[in-house]
């Protein structure tokens, strides 16, 4: 589904150069919950971002479904991004204005929804992360377990065949983390393919894979 090939990630700045990925291979298959650890700086956010779109490595190609992703124009990236990948990140990202229906809704505002239909699917989203009587809720009346929530939401409200999950539960108590690990674990048994970055050891073993990241390099 996702295959990166001899990804190596550098970061330029005036005065150092930072080797942040050093030769990544995989191949991240339908279906599968993936998890990756290491150690702060290892590279697994930079790893999350190029999996999923949002940075080029310096070196190495990315193919999705079978096709190497310089092919795809710009548009055709950002519609990819869109509509296959959904993102969770460890501090939310809701926007504290608007309600928690808003707020989920976001992602369809790119797309040819009607207000009615948009309403429906973020009521659906909602529902599917048990939080469907706190729609017109605004995020700071909320648990952060109830943020994380509201974000999960807001990633599966369009169906994407893919979510990237960085550090979901590293905010939340240990039984606050179980639940929202618990939602991640049936979004992929209902089919959705996962990648998660993780410090939480206990969770990684919950996943079909893991992937330990040292100084940039895979090390398992
Ligand atoms: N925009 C950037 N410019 C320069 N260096 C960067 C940039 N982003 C990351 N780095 C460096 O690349 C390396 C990998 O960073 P990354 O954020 O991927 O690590 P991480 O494993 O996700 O860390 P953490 O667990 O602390 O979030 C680090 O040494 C970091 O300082």
């Amino acid at each position: 589904m996702i295959k990166l090939q001899n990804v190596e990630k550098v970061y330029r700045t005036s005065s150092i150069e930072t080797l942040a990925l050093n030769n990544i291979n995989l191949d991240v298959k339908k279906g599968e919950f993936v998890s990756i650890m290491g150690p702060s700086g290892c590279g697994k956010s930079t790893l999350l971002n190029i999996i999923g779109l949002l940075d080029a490595p310096s070196k190495g190609q990315i193919e999705i479904d079978g096709t190497p992703v310089e092919r795809y124009t710009d548009k055709h990236l950002a519609e990819l991004r869109n509509r296959k990948l959904g993102f969770i990140f460890q501090s939310f990202h809701l926007i504290n204005d608007l309600s928690v229906v808003d707020n989920v809704e976001i992602p369809l505002l790119y797309r040819n929804t009607s207000a009615k239909q948009r309403r429906e699917l973020a009521r659906n989203a909602l529902e599917k992360v048990g939080l469907s009587n706190r729609m017109k809720h605004f995020p700071k009346q909320l648990s952060g377990g109830q943020k994380q929530r509201v974000a999960i939401a807001r990633a599966i409200v369009g169906n994407p065949e893919i979510i990237l999950a960085d550090e979901p539960t590293g905010n939340l108590d240990s039984a606050m983390g179980n639940e929202i690990l618990g939602i991640l674990q049936k979004l992929n048994s209902d089919g959705a393919t996962i990648v998660m970055v993780t410090h939480d050891e206990a969770m990684a073993k919950k996943t079909d894979r893991l992937i330990r990241l040292f100084d940039g390099t895979q090390v398992s």
